[in-house]
Formats: structure tokens, sequence, C-alpha cells
């Protein structure tokens, strides 16, 4: 790669460091250039606070990312694993260079900016119009695998640091205003935001970080659905494995997953009623099957085992294109899992609306049917089912069978129960819509391959092994 001064040092630490992270999104290919495209000084002394933006090319294309870096002169031991290098005297900067989003006390006054409006550079702080905000919590990244870095401060708020950036008002933030407005109970209350100053006049901000309410206590649907698969799993042999079977369970999910799914009817209700619905013609129903074909091509290109179940995926797919008329879509969450609702004491709350982190900016907020989001949370519960015998584990010699069987009626019941409370609630009902709910699921689970492949190869064998029954 090429290194343009005088970064030159702190340029080749980032450029060896980012690949590895999680959040990185370009572990395809090599980095074919970094440069810091602006170095904000947030808090200075010892440990100081930088606020940088990188510009990473791969391929030809470049794209932004943020991270927060901390510069210490003597870096303590907890401090070790966010290690990025040492620098002496480059960037102006001499010392151990690291992620400072693992440093509290570097990450604290974000909140003391975040209250009183700061500017720094183009980095600006902004509160949410009547939210009075607590500046004395200490902040603790969360584990979650995640897209996006977030941190936990005290148990009240949740701040989430978009890695790679997107031009102008990130989803996330736009969409759970928009939902507020509506009076959407779904939503975290929103408590601020922080923003990078447009480049040019006219622009929009570009979003940075989001701060929101943090759900106390809540669990997030991923884990209660696992909770209820090792639960069914755990039955004696003699319980019949069968779909009516699976609600044995001491943990079973089937109401919960009845109730995500009148959530979510209203969710879209909501998203409806706040950014409008418009009619569909045919034809651009199927430019978005060429779409999920051209998907299709890509990912069968890197990952082999998909080839054997190319062709009913395309069978599937082309029956879409066939019986297409007019559909009525809107805006919808766009990458709907599990892992993206959490159970309240109350009720379910939908978080993040980015999109599908690999899909460009102009497509995440593209309308769409609204049955995309319930072929992502039919996938989900596919993903639950399969988990644990997927990624081996302590499966009894001789089980294997059975809690095939088993993982196949939760899923089914825990399906059935979702649509059968999406459609009660007033969204569009899945039943009616064979064709498109089966297209929508195939062509996720071919977006999972990839995700997979890319971010988590241990954990390819699930998405892999529910093809077979899908594509059939
Ligand atoms: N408001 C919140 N309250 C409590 N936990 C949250 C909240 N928002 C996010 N989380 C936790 O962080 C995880 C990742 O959040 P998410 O917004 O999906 O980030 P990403 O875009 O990086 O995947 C969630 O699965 C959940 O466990
Ligand atoms: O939550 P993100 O916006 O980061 O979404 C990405 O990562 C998800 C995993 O964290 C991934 O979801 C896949 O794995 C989930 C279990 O971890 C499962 O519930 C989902 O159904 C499955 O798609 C998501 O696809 C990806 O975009």
């Amino acid at each position: 790669m090429t290194v343009s001064p005088p970064d030159r040092s702190l340029v080749r630490l980032l450029a060896g460091w980012l690949p590895a992270q999680r959040w990185f999104g370009g572990k395809d290919g090599p980095i074919d250039d970094l440069a810091i495209g602006t170095a904000t000084e947030l808090l200075p002394g010892d440990p100081a606070l930088h606020h940088l933006i990188l510009d990473v090319r791969q391929d030809g294309v470049t794209d932004r990312y943020q991270m927060l870096l901390g510069v210490r002169s003597d870096l303590p031991e907890r401090l070790r694993p966010a290690l990025i290098g040492r620098l002496v005297g480059d960037h102006g900067l001499d010392g151990h260079v690291y992620d400072a989003a693992h440093d509290a006390e570097l990450t604290r006054p974000l909140l003391a900016h975040l209250a009183e409006e700061t500017a720094a550079g183009p980095v600006r702080f902004r509160r949410a119009p009547g939210t009075g905000l607590r500046t004395d919590l200490d902040a603790v990244p969360t584990t979650a695998e995640q897209s996006n870095t977030s941190l936990v401060f005290g148990d009240a708020y949740i701040l989430k640091l978009f890695r790679r950036l997107s031009p102008g008002v990130n989803p996330d933030l736009e969409v759970n205003l928009a939902l507020s407005r509506q009076g959407c109970e779904h939503v975290p209350v929103v408590h601020g935001w922080v923003e990078l100053e447009p480049d040019a006049a006219g622009d929009d901000p570009v979003t940075l970080a989001l701060l929101s309410e943090f759900l106390r206590g809540a669990t997030d649907g991923w884990q209660l659905a696992l909770t209820s698969v090792r639960d069914w799993f755990a039955q004696p042999a003699a319980a019949a494995p069968t779909t009516a079977g699976a609600g044995d369970a001491g943990g079973d999910f089937a109401a919960e997953a009845e109730r995500l799914g009148a959530a979510t009817a209203e969710v879209h209700r909501d998203l409806a009623a706040a950014f409008g619905v418009s009619q569909t013609p045919a034809a651009r129903v199927r430019d978005a099957v060429f779409g999920m074909h051209r998907q299709l091509d890509e990912v069968g290109a890197v990952v082999p085992e998909l080839r054997p179940y190319s062709h009913a995926i395309r069978e599937v797919f082309d029956r879409l294109a066939s019986q297409a008329g007019t559909l009525t879509y809107q805006r919808v969450h766009g990458d709907y899992h599990l892992g993206q609702v959490m159970r309240t004491g109350t009720g379910w709350t939908v978080l993040d609306f980015e999109g599908e982190p690999a899909r460009p900016p102009a497509e995440r907020r593209a309308p769409a049917h609204p049955l995309r989001d319930v072929a992502g949370m039919l996938r989900s519960f596919e993903y639950a089912a399969r988990f644990l015998l997927a990624r081996g584990g302590d499966v009894p010699p001789g089980a294997a069978e059975t809690l095939e069987q088993r993982a196949r009626a939760w899923a089914e019941r825990n399906r059935a129960a979702f649509c059968a409370g999406y459609a009660a609630a007033g969204g569009p009902d899945p039943a009616e819509h064979e064709a498109l709910l089966r297209a929508f699921e195939l062509d996720k689970a071919v977006y999972e391959i990839r995700y997979e492949a890319r971010n988590r190869p241990s954990w390819l064998p699930v998405p892999l092994r529910s093809l077979a029954h899908l594509a059939g």
C-alpha cells in the first residue's frame, strides 16, 4: 500500500490493526491505501482523546471509518488488549495509541460534550430536545457481536458509534426519531447524537453516533430463543419431536414469537405513516429479483458449498418474477433478526434500523415490501433452531437425528406463531404471499452465507445447513 507522509507510522499501525476488527467491512481484500481524513482532539492531556476519520481504499472504492484514538505515555494493564502500537512524535503524537472505546476515563467526557452540545472542529455533539443528561457515568463497551461499537453508560444510556460511515443522516437516527414522533412504543428513546459537519454547504451532516435509552433488564430475542431451544433439546427422549411437542418445553417461545409478530406489524404501520407507501410496478419487482440472482452469483463464486442449491434457489426467484403484480412498498427495518429485538418488562423493542451493513446507503433506505423483514425474522428462527446442532457442541452419540427433527419442530412452531401475530395485528398475511416470502427467505440465506464467510467462518454451517430444507 502507499503511505502518504506525514502520518507515516500512525497510518501503518492503523492499517495493520483495522482488518482484525469485528466491525471492519473490508475483510475480502487488502487495504490499498489508508489516509487520515480528519483528526480532531476531543480531550487534551495525558491521556488524550482524538477522533479520527479514516479513508480506506480497497479495490478502487474508498470507505470511511471512524475511531476514537487514545494516547497515553503509560498504558495500564487493563488497556493492553486495546493497544494499537507506539508512536514517537508522529502526527504530533507520542506514546501508546489504542482504541479509546475501552477507556472509561476518556469516554466519560463524551456525555458532557453531548449535554453541553459542544463542537470540536468538525465534530458536533447534539442533545435531543427536552432531554436532560447525566454526565457522571462510566462507559463499558458491549460484548455483543456487532457491526458497530456500543458503549453502555451506567444503566442509563447506550452510545452506538457507527464504524463505517455513510453520507448524511444515519438511517438508525432518522428512523428512531421518525418513529418516536409517531408515538411508536417499540423503539428506545433517543437522547442525542454526534455528527460531522458536511464537506459541502447544503449537504446533510454525517451521523457519527447515537445516544439512546439503555433498556435496563431487557434480554435480546436471540438469547431468549436459544434458551428455549436448549430446553426443548434437553427434553427426555420420549418427548415427541413434533411442532406441537415443541410447546411442551419449559421455555416455550411461541407466545413471545406471536407478540413479536404483532410488535413488528405495529412498527411497520408506524413506518408507513412516517415515510409513506408506494405502489411498486412489476418491472421494479423484476429488478429486485435480478438483484437476488446477482447476489447468488457473487456468493456462489466465493462459497462453493452454496452451488449445489443454486438451481433450486433460482427457480424460486424466477417464480416471483413471473408472478409479480404491483406490490405495496414502504420503509422497512432491512436487517431484521432476533439480535435486533429486545424483550423488556413491557414488550418487544426494535433496534438498529440501519439495514444490512454490506449494502450501499441508498439501497438500505429504499422502500421494500414489509415481508422482507418478516422473512429476516423467520430466518432467525431457523438460525436459533439449528445453531446448537450446526456448530457441533454437545450432541450425544445417536441423538443428531432426533435433535434435527426437534430443531425443525421448534422453528416451525415459532415461525407459525410469529406470522399469526403479524397478520392479526394488521400486517400483510404471510400465508397469502408464499412466493414472495420464499424468495425473500432464500435471498436472506444467501446474504447470510456471505456474511458468515466474511465475518464468522465458524458459523457458516448454520445458514448452509438450512439450505437443503429451504431450497427443496
Ligand atoms: N437501547 C438498548 N438497550 C439495551 N441494549 C441495547 C440497546 N441497543 C443495543 N443494545 C445491545 O447491543 C446489541 C447491538 O445493538 P445494535 O444496535 O444492533 O448494533 P449493531 O448495529 O452494531 O449490530 C443488541 O443486540 C443489544 O444486545
Ligand atoms: O446486527 P447486525 O446489523 O450487525 O447484523 C449482521 O450481524 C448479524 C449477526 O450478529 C447477522 O445475523 C445473523 O446471525 C444472527 C445470530 O447471531 C441471526 O439471528 C440472524 O438471523 C442471522 O442473519 C446479520 O445477518 C448481519 O447483517
